[in-house]
């Protein structure tokens, strides 16, 4: 299959079923069109102001990367004329938020798209939506429940909200005892079709787009900022390739955040859009948090697998780089025996685990193309853990000197680093720190 071009035809939305539809073209001597759905919860006797329609422009062109990757077409036209913090924005969804399927299907020219603005738009007119209540996107794991409980102990209010939300995700929402809003997505089910076919394939910046249905109801249903908990460990590439950087998670990084808030505040006019509270922290840190929280224990799933659209597990699968990390993340917060009911299994006794282990603490391979956290983070982990599990043991036998060296436990859980979140926000984090 060979595409010279992508195109955003058009896109529709009914407010009275919340129902959005957005239609995508690949070009070329065989065209493919597709279209997704999203459905937006439907507020009571609100009208959806203009700066709901404007978030839909960037959701119609950053949704369109599941379609882009089933051919990467050379060019990549936007349907109309934006900001250029908005054109700066879609370039960098792109090819920094598909650099991952770049790199595995080698395709070295999508790192240097430009995405084409047909012309240079005015950015909108202000939109004070600082002091609404915040709506806290809920993703099923240890952070964003540790976001929802400093909002909720703060007494600001938090709306839980999800997009597609699964059975973890509803456990987590029933366990918080908040009244949560919720957004369906459907991709177009011939991508599925043309995946089992072979189509190219590969990682999409999938958090961007949830970040954007995310605004996007909030300016609906008259709330404030949306607030993430992407950490501080999101920021750090994988790897290297031909001079640009491959990581995974590029937009849960604070780099992303940026463009995407002075996307959306130039277009939407929206002047608080959206941070991530817990961009300060690392991954340990947070892990520490969440041990604050028991009543999570039964239901906190952080394992990708559990999100699949088809046959996803029910919790933690206990073998994947995912669930290490969090387990070596968690256990110097808590007991062993909570850390197994937890995850419902002990991966610090099963041996078959070292080799996994081993990459996350920087020994035999790059980071894993998976949500965890920097080599230090493990590093330190480990470091604060005593007790000789097997797993444990053979791990602290193949850290080198040097490596306990360079691992600090003070950078690790000091909050640093580069942060959007809003002086009334950081106040609250603070107290939550001390
Ligand atoms: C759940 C998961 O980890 N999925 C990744 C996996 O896809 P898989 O085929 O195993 O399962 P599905 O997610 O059900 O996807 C089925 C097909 O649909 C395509 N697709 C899915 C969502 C979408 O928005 N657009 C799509 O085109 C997908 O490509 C499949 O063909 O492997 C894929 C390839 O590496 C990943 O792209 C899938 O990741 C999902 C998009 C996803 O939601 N992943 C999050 C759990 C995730 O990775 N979050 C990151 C956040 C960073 C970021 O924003 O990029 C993280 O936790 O680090
Ligand atoms: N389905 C979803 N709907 C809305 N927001 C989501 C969804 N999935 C993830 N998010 C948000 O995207 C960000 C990154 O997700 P991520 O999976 O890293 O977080 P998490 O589920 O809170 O924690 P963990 O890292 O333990 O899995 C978080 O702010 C999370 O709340």
């Amino acid at each position: 299959m060979q595409f010279d071009v992508m195109r955003f035809p058009s896109y529709a939305f009914d407010p009275e079923t919340g129902v959005a539809t957005f239609d995508y073209v690949l070009d070329g001597p065989e065209p493919l069109e597709f279209t997704e759905t999203i459905t937006f919860p439907v507020p009571s006797g609100r009208t959806a102001p203009d700066a709901f329609y404007r978030v839909l422009d960037l959701l119609h062109v950053v949704a369109g990367v599941s379609y882009y990757k089933v051919g990467a077409p050379l060019r990549v036209l936007a349907p109309k004329p934006v900001p250029p913090a908005v054109g700066a924005f879609f370039t960098a969804i792109y090819t920094h938020g598909l650099a991952e399927y770049a790199y595995r299907n080698q395709l070295a020219h999508v790192l240097d798209l430009t995405v084409e603005v047909p012309a240079e738009a005015g950015t909108a007119e202000p939109v004070d939506n600082s002091q609404g209540r915040p709506l806290s996107a809920v993703g099923g794991g240890k952070d964003s429940i540790v976001t929802l409980e400093i909002l909720r102990a703060a007494g600001l209010d938090p709306v839980p909200f999800s997009v597609n939300p699964n059975p973890v995700i509803k456990a987590v929402n029933a366990a918080s005892g908040l009244d949560a809003l919720a957004a369906r997505r459907q991709l177009d089910p011939r991508l599925f079709e043309l995946n089992k076919a072979g189509a190219l394939n590969g990682h999409i910046p999938v958090t961007a787009i949830n970040s954007l249905i995310a605004i996007a109801t909030a300016a609906w249903h008259g709330l404030g900022p949306v607030v993430m908990s992407n950490e501080r460990s999101a920021s750090d590439p994988n790897l290297v390739w031909n001079g640009h950087e491959i990581n995974h998670q590029w937009s849960k990084g604070v780099v992303a955040e940026g463009l995407l808030r002075a996307a959306v505040t130039a277009h939407a006019g929206l002047t608080e859009p959206y941070f991530s509270l817990l961009r300060s922290l690392s991954e340990l840190h947070i892990a520490q948090l969440f041990a604050r929280h028991t009543i999570y224990d039964d239901v906190v799933t952080s394992c990708n697998k559990a999100f699949k659209l088809h046959d996803p597990t029910v919790r933690w699968c206990g073998d994947c780089p995912k669930c290490r990390f969090v387990f070596l993340a968690m256990a110097p917060a808590m007991d062993r025996a909570r850390l197994t009911h937890i995850f419902g299994h002990d991966l610090f006794a099963d041996p078959a685990q070292v080799p996994g282990f081993l990459e996350l603490l920087g020994i035999d391979a790059h980071k894993p193309f998976e949500c965890v956290g920097e080599v230090e983070e493990s590093l330190v982990a480990l470091a604060m853990l005593d007790d000789d599990a097997p797993v444990l043991v053979a791990l602290r036998a193949a850290v080198p000197p040097q490596a306990w060296a360079e691992a600090s436990r003070e950078a690790v859980l000091t909050p640093g680093g580069e942060t959007y979140v809003p002086e009334a926000y950081a106040k609250i984090l603070d107290a939550a720190l001390a």
